[in-house]
């Protein structure tokens, strides 16, 4: 049902799509049938308009209903999977318009969450903004001992807006989920969902700059990429500082060029770090546009605002670069097996069917001249491909597609020739190599064993109590079928069972030993691991050939 608050919202919502020349959205999707009339209120609807295309009206419609909308049309313009090409492109052209706030009322937020004076902390602070977007505004400052600094301060009442915003969102999202033909499989309550999280996200300054931090310490002293440090005895859930810093934007390939910046060596250092965040580190930027990218005149990165971060598990880590290799291998089989295997699309999808899907967008892919392939473009096509096989997209994965994209995108700015392939192969062959090699294995191992160790101590006494169960559970059918046969068991445990498990409870105890002091303290460390896994299954198998009684 429609409370008097979600009626007057959703009038709002008509409004501005009459407005916008969208009458067919209320028309066609029932959405808004109740509320139809209100298109005769206004004049256009008794005057001819000439109207743009309809992905160019929505796109209007939604810079009407404010920032929040519009944030969320940007974030909905990476959904290629779910959105026809046309309106993707035409909502990845939303801009933020908001104009500043006071920074009078900057201040006093700033001294409610220091809960001081600016001036007992800063030397200076300038109250015009450097800039101002719709979640945050940013102020430079300089610290008492001299560091420049900017402060980025919520916006007041953000946090009210977004909640009535949201809760608009949810009124048309469960209304279309109710009444519109595509609503089933768009989910647009899910949509909207995922939206709320980035968002709240988003709205949480000291998760931004504990992002901020993990990133700098990934990329200490590197000479590809640079992250400002921040300054937590300032930073607060609405206020965070920063270091200034100061760089060219990435966009300004002029002034680049004029400092002498070779643009090949960048746009591949933009592949590299892409790479490395995704598949070295598991924790990737992924709010790449130029406006948060800067380069120092040594060619190296600077990068800003970290409020959106992506990691994959593992697993995923691995399909994806494993899905790669095989696209640019070809292998449509292997793509389509690997969707499979990982449970990416449901068990039961047919191989060969899917197969022939992703041939049927890759080949053409494949017509353009290395140089032109995107990967980005494979990544669309092919979600877009096993949507169509029930493929859900885990959020993660187009985080991951976006980012792509926009790397991409900068990189064959600055240089249009960017082999992206001849980039990124050896860098995946060789993590691939590291995953799967006898080097991942021990890798692997080693970081599994760790939490076995955990566990060693306990061995002995669930051992201890496997046995004295197992003896008991013997004794009872033992004793059912002798009092059934007329006699009693009066046969004690074997003393050659007690030996075997204090045996096995020594060795794993031994081999928990080697572990902790260091497997590779005496020995070469692979030596060393497989004398402790050795010592397990050892113990392992005295426990249980200690309870196991010749009938
Ligand atoms: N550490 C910094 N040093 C210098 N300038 C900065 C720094 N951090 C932010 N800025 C400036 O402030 C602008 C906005 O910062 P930031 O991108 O972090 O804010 P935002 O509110 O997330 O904006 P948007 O959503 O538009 O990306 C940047 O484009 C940059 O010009």
């Amino acid at each position: 049902m429609i409370g008097p608050r979600q009626a007057l919202r959703l009038f709002r919502i008509n409004w501005v799509l009459l407005q916008n020349g969208l009458d067919e959205v209320i028309l066609a999707t029932h959405l808004f049938r109740p509320l139809r009339w209100v298109k005769y209120l206004l004049p256009w609807h008794w005057v001819k308009r000439d109207l743009p295309a309809y992905p160019a009206r929505v796109r209007m419609a939604l810079e009407d209903l404010g920032p929040i909308f519009v944030k969320f049309g940007q974030i909905l313009s990476t959904r290629r999977d779910l959105l026809p090409d046309d309106l993707a492109v035409e909502l990845a052209k939303l801009q933020d318009r908001v104009p500043p706030f006071p920074g009078d009322a900057a201040r006093a937020l700033i001294e409610k969450a220091w809960g001081c004076s600016v001036d007992d902390v800063l030397d200076h602070f300038d109250p015009t903004p450097l800039a101002s977007a719709s979640i945050a505004q940013v102020h430079t400052g300089r610290l008492k001992d001299g560091t420049e600094v900017v402060v980025k301060v919520l916006r007041p009442g953000i946090e009210r807006t977004i909640r009535q915003d949201l809760g608009l969102m949810y009124t048309v999202a469960h209304l279309a989920e109710r009444y519109w033909k595509d609503g089933k499989r768009l989910r647009p309550v899910e949509v909207v969902r995922e939206y709320e999280k980035t968002i709240y996200d988003e709205l949480d300054l000291q998760r931004e700059a504990a992002n901020a931090s993990q990133i700098r310490r990934n990329w200490i002293n590197s000479e590809m990429l640079y992250i400002p440090e921040v300054f937590w005895d300032w930073t607060r859930p609405s206020v965070m500082v920063m270091e200034r810093i100061y760089g060219t934007p990435v966009s300004d390939v002029a002034a680049l060029k004029a400092q002498g910046v070779s643009m090949k060596v960048l746009g591949e250092r933009g592949v590299e770090i892409f790479f490395t965040q995704v598949f070295r580190d598991n924790f990737f930027h992924a709010d790449m546009h130029p406006g948060n990218i800067f380069v120092e005149p040594s060619g190296r990165y600077i990068s800003i605002d970290f409020g959106i971060v992506g990691t994959l598990t593992t697993e995923d880590q691995r399909y994806l670069a494993e899905n790669l290799l095989a696209f640019f291998e070809r292998d449509y089989r292997r793509v389509a097996e690997l969707h499979v295997e990982s449970g990416w699309v449901p068990p039961g999808t047919r191989v060969d069917e899917f197969e022939s899907a992703i041939r049927t967008v890759s080949e053409p892919i494949f017509e353009k001249p290395l140089a032109e392939i995107s990967f980005g473009h494979f990544l669309v096509r092919l979600f877009q491909t096993a949507r169509r096989f029930n493929m859900e997209i885990q959020p993660q994965l187009v985080l991951l597609e976006k980012t792509l994209l926009n790397i991409e995108g900068l990189g064959r700015q600055l240089y249009p020739e960017l082999d992206l392939w001849t980039t990124a192969k050896p860098y995946m062959e060789r993590w691939m190599k590291d995953q799967i090699g006898l080097k991942g294995l021990f890798d692997r191992t080693k970081r599994n064993i760790y939490s076995v160790a955990d566990q060693a101590p306990e061995l002995p006494l669930i051992a201890y109590r496997m046995l004295m169960a197992y003896d008991r559970r013997v004794r009872t059918e033992e004793a059912t079928q002798m009092t059934k046969a007329g006699s009693r068991d009066t046969r004690p445990l074997a003393g050659g069972d007690a030996v075997r498990a204090i045996g096995g409870a020594t060795v794993v105890v031994s081999g928990t030993l080697v572990l902790l002091l260091g497997p590779g303290q005496w020995l070469p460390e692979p030596f060393g691991i497989g004398l402790v896994v050795s010592s397990y299954l050892a113990g392992a198998w005295l426990f249980f050939t200690a309870g196991r009684r010749p009938a």
